[in-house]
């Protein structure tokens, strides 16, 4: 079953959620996907409707929480806030406990449907500014971006935030799945297994780079100085954040698709800047990597992303945040195909020498 919840050909950059391919997948809501990754299959018209309205009904955030959200720290990355929020809300599920799969399936819904408002809400409260309640008639993606700026998103915008979810939602055995799955493994509650999934995903050789492919475009700031910034990072044989994938030994399918996007987007606004400086960057890298030393790293899932959310004008405090918006259907489908294997994950020592 673990097999069939995500497909990677490493050297033929093909990725597939369920046997369907990523660039079908994201032509349909992100919904959709969620349901197809935790249950298994693609919803019908039916089961998508009531899909939906289960997560509508979760997204309201209540004053208690509201009041711990008021509380946290405004000045570090929203991630901090989100892990422990989650792990606050825990305690009040009357389903902590319940491990059975309808159980399982009810807070799993609640916990898709929630984390969007959390970061949205700490966002708004961050900038001095009310929080704004979720809107039931907008898609995922469009009610996330409403919640975050307090106005509707055009239509470019928020097909651009589903397809964020969507290409963020799944990715195998990836560090932070991993950790959620060895929480699971335990047959801790799934509370649990989302926050390690979260503090995992959080570090910059994860899907923290996001959050520095942001901050690296900012210090590049224009597309002429791409090859003095690539060329003094691989002398000093620093990383250039957003290339490079353990599993990728090519283009990774998601940043090709993200490349595409961001090209609409930066026209549709009419401002190529970022768009072109990345572009820079992804040249130099390819010509002194792949090119001239024959190493294959090209753009991954977070380099061309990070260009959609500065034309988005989300801060890079946040990037890390809406990947796990995405990502937590994959941890969640991997945690019930843990549970119902009832086995320890228990690597010995010696398989670290392979990571
Ligand atoms: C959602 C995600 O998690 S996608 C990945 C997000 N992370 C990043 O973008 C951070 C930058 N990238 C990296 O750190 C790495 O490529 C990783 C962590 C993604 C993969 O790591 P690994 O498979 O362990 O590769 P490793 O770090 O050993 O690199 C192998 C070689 O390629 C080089 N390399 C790998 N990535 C990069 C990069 N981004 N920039 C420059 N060189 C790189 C390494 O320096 C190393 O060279 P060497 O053999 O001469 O020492
Ligand atoms: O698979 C990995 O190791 C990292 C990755 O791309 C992801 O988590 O999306």
């Amino acid at each position: 079953m673990s097999k069939n919840i995500c497909f990677i050909d490493g050297l033929e950059g093909v990725l597939k959620y369920r046997e369907v391919d990523i660039n079908e997948l994201v032509e349909l809501p992100y919904d959709a996907v969620s349901y197809l990754l935790i249950l298994g299959e693609l919803p019908e018209e039916q089961e998508l409707a009531d899909y939906s309205a289960r997560l509508h009904a979760g997204r309201e955030i209540n004053r208690e929480v509201m009041d711990i959200i008021r509380m946290c720290n405004f000045n570090v990355d929203a991630m901090e806030a989100l892990r422990t929020v989650i792990s606050f809300i825990s305690q009040f599920d009357p389903d902590l406990n319940d491990s059975s799969p309808e159980g399982n399936l009810r807070k799993a819904i609640r916990l898709i449907a929630i984390i969007p408002t959390i970061v949205a809400a700490y966002y708004r409260v961050s900038n001095g500014k009310d929080p704004v309640p979720p809107d039931p008639s907008l898609s995922h993606g469009a009610n996330f971006l409403y919640m975050i700026k307090g106005s509707k998103p055009g239509p470019l915008e928020a097909e651009l935030m589903e397809k964020d979810f969507i290409l963020s939602a799944e990715h195998e055995l990836n560090a932070s799945t991993f950790s959620s799955r060895v929480t699971a493994s335990t047959m801790s509650d799934l509370y649990s297994a989302v926050v390690s999934g979260l503090c995992t995903l959080k570090g910059p050789l994860h899907g923290g780079a996001r959050a520095e492919v942001m901050n690296m475009l900012e210090e590049i700031a224009s597309p002429e100085n791409a090859e003095k910034f690539v060329l003094e990072k691989l002398e000093k044989r620093d990383k250039i954040m957003g290339f490079g994938h353990r599993v990728y030994k090519t283009y990774d399918p998601r940043g090709t698709i993200f490349k595409q996007l961001s090209k609409k987007l930066a026209e549709s606004k009419g401002d190529m800047h970022w768009y072109e400086t990345a572009e820079a960057v992804e040249n130099v890298v390819i010509r002194e990597l792949v090119e001239k030393r024959g190493k294959p790293i090209y753009p991954n899932v977070d380099f061309y992303s990070g260009v959609i959310y500065k034309y988005l004008e989300i801060p890079p405090q946040l990037a890390t945040s809406i990947f796990a918006i995405g990502r937590v259907s994959g941890w969640i489908a991997h945690c019930f195909d843990q549970y119902e294997k009832k086995k320890i994950i228990r690597p010995r020592a010696f398989m670290l020498d392979e990571c």
